[in-house]
This record gives structure tokens, sequence and C-alpha cells, in this order.
């Protein structure tokens, strides 16, 4: 999973970027101070996954990553090369989901490229650009089909939902917006659209409001009501607070969390929501060589699951052998779990679901 942080010049992405995977981009109070992407990489923290390895005490112990990429600034006409340009939209193309950082913190000594602090006209900045680029993307595609609609008349429909949704696009409103069916999503495979990915707003308070009132923060309502409006997540941050967590130690962080009535850091509720809104899940295998996560899409069945992990798992998919997290950790073992019965057979049309414990039965 992929991650790309997407926001105005000088809002705080490189900060929370930072924050969130120790990487040490350069950050400053000045817009365009980002201009190549910067990626840096991050464990998936898995509670579950600890009680394993304390379990089995295994040699090699790999939880999930995921990537974030902090990508530069985008201003008004990006989309049309301004500001540093279209090179900048084709770093967003690239990202699974968009967590936009949207400014909510006063402070006259940061520059603000548009002079005032107004989620709701930034939002809107931000999503114009991208939907002016995915117009572009749809008018091109729209030409293409209907020249082979000429060959082929079945290709009707799609005609009909792409000048559907450039209409929608061109009234201002994200393609996430649209409402699409199973089929509509298959037309647009090929066609990246930005405005189609899954957006998490992560709201930047300053410290004192994030400590203090978050929930009557008039800006972060803002973002909140924008949010809910589209079905997109939303989550409040201080990404210096964030900044300043990222160097202690466990217990440290859990200390300073707790005393700001929160029970994990940003980095937990990003993933947790990036999770949910990428609809993804993960199954664990376990064993003294190793203890893993694997990422997959909630709904993918046991042959399926198990081809993340081998091409062969897949194709000599015998069945799997699966037991529940809970299960296993209230037996003590899987000896003792096999014993109660609770070690289930599972065969092809099994649907795996999250923390499931499982081991593979193939054959090539
Ligand atoms: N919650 C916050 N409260 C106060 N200041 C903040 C907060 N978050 C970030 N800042 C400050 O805002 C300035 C810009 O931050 P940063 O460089 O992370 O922005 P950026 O979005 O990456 O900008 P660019 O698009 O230019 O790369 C920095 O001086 C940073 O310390
Ligand atoms: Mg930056």
């Amino acid at each position: 999973m992929k991650l790309g942080m997407v926001g105005l010049p000088n809002v705080g992405k490189s900060t929370l970027f930072n924050a969130l995977t120790n990487a040490g981009a350069e950050s400053a109070n000045y817009p365009f101070c980002t201009i190549e992407p910067n990626v840096g990489i991050v464990s998936v923290p898995d509670e579950r996954l600890d009680k394993l390895a304390e379990m089995y005490h295994p040699v090699k112990f790999t939880p999930a990553t995921l990537e974030f990429v902090d990508i530069a600034g985008l201003v008004k006409g990006a989309s049309k090369g301004e500001g540093l340009g279209n090179k900048f939209l084709s770093n967003i193309r690239e990202v699974d989901a968009i967590v936009h950082v949207v400014r909510c913190f006063d402070d006259p000594n940061i520059i603000h490229v548009d002079g005032s602090i107004n989620p709701r006209r930034d939002i809107e900045t931000i999503d114009l650009e991208l939907i002016f680029s995915d117009v572009e993307l749809i008018e091109r595609k729209l030409d293409r089909t209907k020249k082979a609609m000429k060959g082929d008349k079945s290709l009707a429909s799609a005609v009909e939902f792409l000048e559907k949704l450039k209409e929608h696009l061109e009234s201002g409103k994200p393609a996430r917006s649209y409402d699409m069916t199973e089929d509509e999503l298959e037309i647009l495979k090929e066609t990246p659209l930005l405005s189609l990915k899954p957006v998490i707003y992560a709201a930047n308070l300053c410290e004192d409001d994030f400590r203090n009132n978050i929930e009557s923060n008039e800006h972060y309502k803002e973002v909140c009501e924008i949010a809910k409006a589209e079905g997109s997540a939303v989550f409040p941050i201080c990404a210096q607070i964030e900044a300043e967590i990222s160097d202690m130690d466990d217990e440290d962080k859990e200390m300073f969390l707790a005393d700001l009535g929160l029970e994990t850091s940003g980095l937990n509720r990003i993933i947790k929501e990036g999770y949910s809104l990428l609809g993804l899940i993960s199954y664990l295998t376990a064993g003294e060589p190793e203890v893993r996560a694997w990422t997959i899409k909630k709904g993918t069945k046991a042959p399926q699951a198990a081809g993340k992990i081998h091409t062969d798992f897949e194709k000599g998919f015998i069945r799997a052998e699966v037991v529940s997290f809970d299960d296993l950790m209230s037996c003590g073992s899987m000896t003792a779990a096999k014993e109660k019965g609770l070690v289930r057979l599972e065969g092809k049309d099994y649907v795996m679901q999250d923390g499931d414990i499982v081991l593979f039965r193939f054959n090539v």
C-alpha cells in the first residue's frame, strides 16, 4: 500500500511525513520546500504479530509495510503547469490513497500561499487540480472509446458512462463522489484518475488546539463536514507533536499520548484509517523460522491469499489450516488449539478473515 501526502505548499506535509517515517526529509517555513518526492517505508504496527513472536521466538519477524510518499505542494493551476506543475500530479497518480494534509493551525509566522486559513477553499483548490487533470484523461479516453465504438457497438454503454462522468467532473466534483458500479470501475481500470483515489484528510492543528479543544476548532469542524459529505476519512493531527514523539521510545510515547488522552500515535491512526478505507485486512503466518503479516483485500479467498506468499501456493493449493488469533491465544499453543478442534481445515472457497493464522498446504 502506498499513501501520498498531498496538499498546498507549506501546510506541514513534510513535517508529518518525517514524523511518521523518520525519513529525515527537509521541511521548512517556505512554500515549495519539497520538489522531488520523498519516500519512506514504515512497518505496520500489529499487536497480534508481537504476541505471536512471544509465542514462537522466530528467527525472522516481518510486519506488513506501508509506503509513504511526500509530494510537492500543489497550487492553483498546477494541472496547467503552474507552481512546479504537472509533474507533481504524476507523483500522485502512483499512490493507492491520498493523505490530504489541510492546514488548520493559525500562525502568522508560517506563510500560507493564499494568505489566510481556510480549509474549505484549500481543499477545493487541491481537488480542482486533481479534477482538471482527470477531465483531460477522460476526454482522451472518451475519444478513443468513441472511435472504437464504430467497430464494436457494445462500447455504447462505456461511452455513455464516460460522458456522464466527464459532466460530473466538469461540475467540480471529484470522481470519488460518483457512485460507480463494478462494471464502470472496470472501464476505468487503465485510467488512474486522481480524484477517484480514496482520501484521508489530516487536519493539521496547532499544538495548543490539539491538546485542548480539537472538537471546538472551527477549521477542524469544516474539514469534518467536507469529509462526511463525500464519505472520506478525517483525523486531527498536530504534525509538530507527531514529530516530537517520533523520537521517543515506546514507554515515553505511551505516557505522552495518554497525557493527551490518546491511545495511539498518528501513525497508527493513519494506518488504521488507510486499511479500512482501502478495504484491507491482514492474515498471519507463524512458526519458528518466521512470524509474518500479509496484507490482502477483504473478501480474498484462501488460494489467492496463498498466492501472496508464492504463486506455487496458489497454483497447487490443497487446503488452508486456519485458527483465529483469539483462539490460538486462549489455547496457548498450536498443539493445544488442534487438540480442542479449533484449527479448521478450509478449502478453496474459504474467505480469509482479519487475524487468521494460516498454514497453507499445497502441491506442485
Ligand atoms: N501543526 C503545526 N503547527 C505549527 N506549525 C506547523 C505545524 N505543522 C507544520 N508546521 C510548520 O509549517 C512549516 C511548513 O512545514 P512543511 O515543510 O512540513 O510543509 P510542506 O507542506 O511539506 O511544504 P512544501 O509543500 O513547501 O514542501 C514548517 O515551518 C513547520 O514547522
Ligand atoms: Mg514539503
